[in-house]
């Protein structure tokens, strides 16, 4: 091959090797910019999820900060009302929920390490059908829940509820401990016994539970309301 025609071969081999590179070069420069922006989105993610953050533990401290407001009778009613009626939840969703956060707030509260034997009571209305949720929800966590329901409602919705407990092997008692034999034999009590459709005074079958969370020195867990003197009605912790 001649000299010139080898300078010209040369030449074109130079000419591709420039391309090569300058395409390499492009093809760099494009994943430098992808991987800015990649970078980019990675850090706005995290700036959000602090952001998510920073106003949880603002909302948790306002509530930790007595934010939190207590219900009277009737707005709480209205709460029910609006619930049913303008998002259209059915009273077993709202038990459901009901009864799956106060367990949340039980285990949260006193852990089943240390309160893990639970005497459940429940009344005869969808306060005491809160509590029959909250027991299967204990169960579930690893709690020793006892039910005493001493007035079980012939209706499905409790029936089924009720089924649901002995189903998972849920104790029942009959009769309402005294204030010594519960603290013998439970850790906390659960308090479902009564919403706001509450009338005082409390029916005979309702006295020795009643009296007994009055006396009792254990916890009391409540997803019940409480009736005090000013009327006002509060859902207690
Ligand atoms: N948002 C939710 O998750 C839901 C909450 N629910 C709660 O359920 C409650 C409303 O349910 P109810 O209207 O059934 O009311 P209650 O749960 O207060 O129960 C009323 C029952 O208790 C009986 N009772 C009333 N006064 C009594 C007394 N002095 N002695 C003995 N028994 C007495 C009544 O005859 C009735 O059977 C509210 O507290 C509400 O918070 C339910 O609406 C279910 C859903």
């Amino acid at each position: 091959m001649s000299f010139s025609r080898l300078q010209l071969q040369f030449v074109k081999l130079s000419r591709l090797s420039i391309a090569a590179t300058q395409s390499r070069f492009h093809a760099n420069s494009a994943f430098i910019a992808k991987s800015k922006e990649i970078t980019k989105q990675i850090q706005q993610t995290q700036q959000n999820r602090l952001c998510h953050c920073r106003s949880r533990n603002k909302v948790s401290n306002n509530i930790d900060n007595n934010m939190l407001k207590y219900l009277n009778q009737s707005e709480a009613i209205n709460v029910d009302l609006e619930l049913f009626n303008e998002y259209k939840f059915s009273v077993d969703q709202l038990m459901e929920l009901a009864g799956l956060s106060c367990a949340h707030a039980i285990a949260k509260c006193f852990p089943a390490d240390r309160f893990g034997r639970v005497l459940v009571c429940c009344g005869p209305g969808n306060n005491g059908g809160d509590g029959l949720v909250c027991a299967r929800h204990l169960a579930l966590m690893g709690y020793l829940p006892v039910l005493y329901y001493p007035k079980p409602t012939p209706k499905p919705l409790y029936e089924n509820l009720a089924h649901q407990c002995k189903r998972m092997e849920i104790e029942s008692i009959s009769e309402c401990p005294s204030v010594a034999l519960a603290a013998e034999c439970y850790d906390l009590i659960v308090d479902a016994l009564f919403g706001f459709s509450f009338k005082p005074p409390v029916r005979a079958d309702f006295v020795p539970v009643v009296e007994l969370l009055q006396q009792t020195k254990l916890p009391i867990a409540s997803t019940a309301w409480t009736y005090p003197a000013a009327g006002m009605w509060r859902r207690a912790s």
